[in-house]
């Protein structure tokens, strides 16, 4: 497939001053000459260098539009191959016509993501850095973003090539080790110990991955209490706007309602629960049963107490509920009397101490969004400037490759002979090797590049 010539329109599909349709393969010059006339007499055209002039429809000669383009040489381009970028007027049916002249003219649609996975089968780029382009267009946060660049300038790679480099030469030990075996004094006495430092080093990259999870997709923070205490009110304060409703009427909200905010490049996702309590009919039962999903999915939790009541055995059951949960105490409605002891609370959750805010007049909320930061921050262990990775795809390599890491550790502390240690070495850096792409298979490259948009 890779000698098929490959086009798409490369700009999104709306009204801009300027649309872009891309083309990679062997037959880019030709569709140059085919489609493309200039005022100046062009016999060849310089690489990377912009040429103004009609592009002409091949079967009627009709001018479709006035353009730019631009024609990058094998392997000095994006793809490795050679590429043709016309450059013309951003309108969808104006890019339409100039895609079909490009097809008509000798070129196939792109499948998604084809583009870059030609860059990735020239070896321009390998798989942590393809993915990196995914997430650097699909990012909607200033650190999601910051992660999939430092990935794109190959700072993931690197961090795997250190753990590479240390597999091989664990191998080697391992292969002294299985030739010299008959000699009394074994040269691998390190090898376990090194092992184990490798262990280690995967084991702390592993961690990463909630941070770039939460990068990417954002934190899951469920605001949950008791019926009335103002969740929804809550819900609404720190969107800004009036989206779930508020009544003094307990039970009120009986679906969840989810909606994103934005604390300090930090993507959160707010759920806004029904109250929690003995269920009055089917409807608010099946919304409980909700909550508690969310919850058990959630990053992190709000527990919305009432400051204008004293504590009940509803707020007591929840307390007890969620111990184990990432609980942020806060108690609601401090412009009323405070009528709300905070023992019992502080009990529960050791070394926080709740919060108190006024969602109906916006008070403490500055306060609340800097810890709601925090409880998904310190829960994630994130820290600025850390690589991270960012793929389930990612993350389940690197555990395949501890499991064999340990199995290999086992067998030599076993006593077993080194052979059976050097298998699984082999085995780890083939499992290591999926995350650039080394040893990917066909199925992994189509998961990958299928979620890709057509044209990237
Ligand atoms: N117009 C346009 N803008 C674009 C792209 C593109 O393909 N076209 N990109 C595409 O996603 C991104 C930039 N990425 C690119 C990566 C490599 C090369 C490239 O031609 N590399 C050659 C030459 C390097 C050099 O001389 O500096 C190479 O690596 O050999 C081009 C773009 C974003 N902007
Ligand atoms: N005085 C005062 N009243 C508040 C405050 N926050 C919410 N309320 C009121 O408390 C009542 C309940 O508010 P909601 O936001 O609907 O409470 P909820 O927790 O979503 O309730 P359910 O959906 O029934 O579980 C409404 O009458 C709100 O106006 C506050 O900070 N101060
Ligand atoms: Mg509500």
């Amino acid at each position: 497939m890779l000698e098929d010539t490959i086009a798409a329109i490369a700009t999104p599909a709306g009204v801009g001053g300027i649309g872009i349709v891309r083309i990679s393969g062997p037959k880019s010059e030709s569709i140059l000459f085919r489609l493309f006339q200039s005022s100046h007499r062009i016999s060849r055209y310089q690489p990377r260098r912009l040429y103004h002039g009609d592009l002409i429809a091949p079967t009627t000669g009709q001018v479709l539009d006035e353009v730019l383009v631009s024609l990058m040489k094998a392997p000095s381009s994006f793809t490795g191959e050679d590429t043709l970028e016309i450059f013309c007027h951003g309108g969808i049916l104006i890019l339409e016509a100039v895609l079909s002249a490009v097809l008509e003219a000798g070129a196939r649609l792109a499948e998604p993501g084809e583009f870059t996975r030609r860059a990735f089968l020239h070896d321009r780029i390998d798989l942590t850095q393809a993915e990196a382009i995914g997430d650097v267009i699909s990012a909607r946060t200033s650190r999601g973003l910051e992660t999939a660049v430092a990935h794109l300038k190959g700072k993931l790679k690197q961090k795997i090539d250190v753990l590479r480099k240390m597999l091989i030469d664990i191998l080697a030990l391992l292969e002294t080790e299985i030739e010299f075996s008959e000699d009394v004094e074994s040269p691998a006495a390190e090898t376990p110990a090194k092992l184990q430092s490798l262990s280690e080093h995967i084991e702390i990259l592993l961690r990463t991955y909630d941070q770039g999870k939460i990068d990417r997709h954002g934190a899951a923070v469920v605001i949950a209490g008791k019926p009335n205490t103002g969740k929804s009110s809550l819900l609404n304060c720190l969107l800004g706007e009036k989206r779930a409703i508020v009544t003094p009427i307990p039970g009120t909200t009986r679906d969840f309602i989810e909606e994103a905010i934005n604390i300090q490049g930090l993507s959160i996702r707010l759920i806004d629960t029904a109250g929690i309590r003995p269920p009055e009919d089917r409807i608010e039962q099946e919304g409980i049963r909700m909550v508690w999903e969310k919850l058990a999915a959630a990053d992190g939790v709000i527990l919305l107490f009432d400051g204008s009541s004293s504590l009940t055995e509803e707020d007591r059951d929840l307390l007890k509920r969620l111990a184990d949960y990432n609980v942020l105490p806060v108690i609601n409605k401090t412009d009323l009397d405070h009528r709300l002891g905070e023992e019992e609370i502080t009990a529960c959750f050791p070394g926080t101490s709740p919060l108190w805010i006024s969602a109906k007049f916006g008070e403490g909320i500055p306060a609340l969004k800097e810890k709601i930061r925090r409880l998904v921050m310190d829960r994630a262990g994130i820290q600025d400037g850390e690589i991270v990775i960012s793929s389930l795809r990612q993350k389940m390599a690197l555990e395949k490759t501890l499991k064999f890491v340990a199995q290999a550790r086992n067998s030599l502390e076993d006593g077993l002979s080194p052979e059976f240690a050097a298998l699984d070495v082999r085995e780890a850096l083939e499992a290591l090797g999926e995350i650039g792409g080394e040893t990917a298979t066909e199925e992994i490259l189509d998961r990958i590049f299928s979620s890709f948009c057509i044209g990237k």
